[in-house]
């Protein structure tokens, strides 16, 4: 195949995002739109300006301009106008089916109500479903730079919305935060009914993944990079089949690799683990689900068959229903039996 003609292939291979911070797709044009609209000075006088400030050299870096970033944000219609943006984007790169990120205390901290947010993305969730055809989930996420305390809070917010969750995660600075500090705010929100989640192994030790699979008890790893580092627990992830949602281009503008060649995905998947690919923040990082897809498949010389397997990762990996996997496994199946 030349490279358009793979281009092309993994642009139509039907694909599920899993990881996917909705925050993180705020594009500097949207950015500055928002501002004008709700009467707010960006400390940036243009988009281009905006761009060259994302120069990262750790999470930290990024996480300090996200959140500055995300201040632009401030009714039910900017957060429908953010989701239905990304949908778009994610349309375009052949992605059918979406769980998407939030973060409600970056919101709620600075006096937005919780339902602004999530009435908001609900809408742009639903209108992306009715136009584009793209199916999604939402996972709230808990900052984990806060307190326990404020995210028990954050979970009673998120009670009266439950029917509208798929899950909770743990985002934000990962060293110095392990997940065992949020050990019983995610066995409440399993209580509820929800799925759990956690980003482990991004900047923090293997320690970190044993806590998020043995006292979290998660549904999947998000990142699960410095997993590798142990052995034993590669062998345990490759046992319990746990999918990782693996974000390349995040990896490579968070310092995470040197450069995309030396990325473990491939590795990873001759290991046995169940990788996907992601975006993270595809309006700080550079890149869509697509462009992740064909950046590390160029980088690290992904196969044919290793992409349809990360395709067919997303979905079994999903939080979809087991009918639903199977229904979207086949048709990831029949495109590349047709391709
Ligand atoms: O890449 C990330 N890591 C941790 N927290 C985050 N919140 C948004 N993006 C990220
Ligand atoms: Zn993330």
């Amino acid at each position: 195949m030349t490279d358009t003609a793979f281009a092309n292939f993994v642009r139509g291979l039907p694909k599920a995002e899993l990881h996917m911070h909705i925050e993180g797709s705020l594009e500097p044009e949207l950015m500055f739109a928002l501002a004008q609209r709700n009467g707010i000075t960006l400390p940036y006088k243009s988009v281009e300006e905006i761009r060259a400030a994302y120069e990262f050299s750790n999470l930290q870096d990024f996480l300090d301009i996200y959140y500055q970033g995300a201040g632009v944000l401030i009714t039910e219609a900017d957060f429908k106008d953010l989701a239905l943006a990304y949908f778009q984007r994610l349309a375009a790169d052949g992605g059918t089916h979406a769980e998407i990120f939030f973060d409600p205390q970056t919101h709620t901290d600075r006096g937005i109500a919780f339902e602004t947010v999530i009435k908001g993305l609900l809408a742009g969730m639903d209108e992306a479903e009715k136009t584009l055809g793209v199916t999604s989930k939402l996972i709230l996420c808990f900052l984990r730079h806060l307190s326990e305390e404020s995210a028990f809070e954050t979970l009673e917010q998120g009670k009266p919305w439950l029917s509208s969750l798929a899950g909770v995660g743990l985002d934000s600075s990962e060293v110095g935060h392990p997940p065992a500090k949020f050990a019983r705010v995610m066995q409440a929100a399993r209580d509820l009914g929800l799925k759990v989640v956690a980003h482990a192994g991004e900047e923090g030790p293997p320690e970190y993944v044993w806590e998020a699979i043995d006292l979290v008890k998660v549904d999947r790893i998000d990142h699960g990079n410095r997993a590798l580092e142990d052995e034993a627990l590669t062998a345990r992830l490759v046992k319990d089949g746990t999918t990782l949602t693996v974000c390349p281009l995040s990896n490579l503008k968070l310092c995470g690799v040197p450069s995309l060649d030396v990325h473990p995905l491939k590795r990873m998947l001759s290991l046995g683990l169940k990788a996907t690919v992601n975006s993270d923040d595809p309006a700080y990082f550079g890149g869509y689900l697509l462009e992740n897809y064909l950046a590390t498949a160029d980088a690290v010389g992904l196969t044919r068959d290793e992409v349809v397997t990360l395709a067919k990762n997303s979905f079994t990996g999903s939080f979809l229903s087991e009918a639903e996997k199977a229904e979207r496994v086949a048709k990831v199946e029949a495109y590349a039996a047709a391709h």
